[in-house]
């Protein structure tokens, strides 16, 4: 199964627009993590959000396509069935009045299950990432979680779509160290417990190392490179690659 996009975004109207992301190709394949990275601005957000059809106000699709195993799909038809995101900042996510289970009800319904099904499923979902030891979690408003808590419960949302595929954009930037670490592995771990493919959008190349199997680089609203994670590591070709590594190392004090 793949999801692959290509997508022209521009900014502002008729002919003073100006192209955000192109030749921007991202192939998705369950089991497998792929990581984007690029330094900020290069376009890795728009990429992801063309991917899943919610381009920004003031900003355009000009081009592209999505496949889903090679049949053309629309973004919009694939959001939150076919793939399911985990967003940067978990707490503007959900909606302030409604307790964790009636988020659970809606993502559910949308994947046709009802009752006592969405009940089980709901706390299947929550005791997979972690939200399971306590029984007042269902009833739970946002406000009473941690930034920590209600990133693994979007994951467990994510899970509960059922889609094969899961868009994190820098999914840990809100959180402190310990819980980015384990909200990190928490992803790696379903990665292979339910063979789900996951492009995470990250600035830390640490965590890149860490999880992905494949990375593609972008700069100025391109893909300049992109293959197997542990080549790029090896034998960075791309410029923006280089630099990237480059100013990691430096960062961590490794030889560069
Ligand atoms: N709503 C918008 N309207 C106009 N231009 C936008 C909009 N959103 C993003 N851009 C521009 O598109 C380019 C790519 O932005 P994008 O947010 O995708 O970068 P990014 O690589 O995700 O950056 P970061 O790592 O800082 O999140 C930037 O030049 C940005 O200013």
């Amino acid at each position: 199964m793949s999801v692959e996009t290509w997508r022209e975004t521009r900014r502002g109207p008729g002919r003073e627009a100006v192209p955000l992301v192109r030749e921007a190709s991202l192939d998705l394949v369950t089991g497998e993590v792929l990581a984007l990275v690029g330094a900020s601005g290069s376009g890795k957000s728009l990429a992801c959000a063309a991917l899943l059809g919610v381009l920004p106000p003031g900003t355009r699709q000009g081009g592209g396509r999505t496949l889903l195993d090679g049949v053309a799909a629309e973004p919009a038809a694939l959001r939150g069935r076919a793939v399911a995101t985990v967003l940067q900042a978990p707490r503007t996510a959900f909606n302030p009045l409604r307790t964790l289970a009636d988020h659970a009800a809606e993502t559910l319904a949308v994947a046709g299950i009802r009752g006592v099904a969405a009940r089980t499923a709901m706390l299947e979902a929550f005791a997979a990432v972690g939200l399971g030891d306590d029984s007042r979690m269902p009833g739970l408003y946002p406000f009473q979680m941690s930034g920590g808590m209600l990133q693994r419960a979007m994951i467990a949302l994510a899970l509960m779509s059922r889609a094969p595929f899961l868009v994190a954009d820098e999914p840990t930037t809100d959180l402190d160290l310990v819980a980015q670490k384990r909200i990190l592995d928490l992803l790696a771990g379903l990665v292979r417990a339910r063979g789900l493919g996951l492009l995470i959008v990250t600035h830390d190349l640490g965590v890149v190392a860490r999880l992905a199997d494949r990375m593609a680089v972008m700069e100025a609203g391109r893909i300049v490179e992109a293959g197997p994670a542990a080549r790029l590591f090896a034998a960075p070709a791309a410029p923006a690659t280089r630099a990237l590594l480059a100013a990691h190392r430096a960062l961590h004090g490794e030889p560069a």
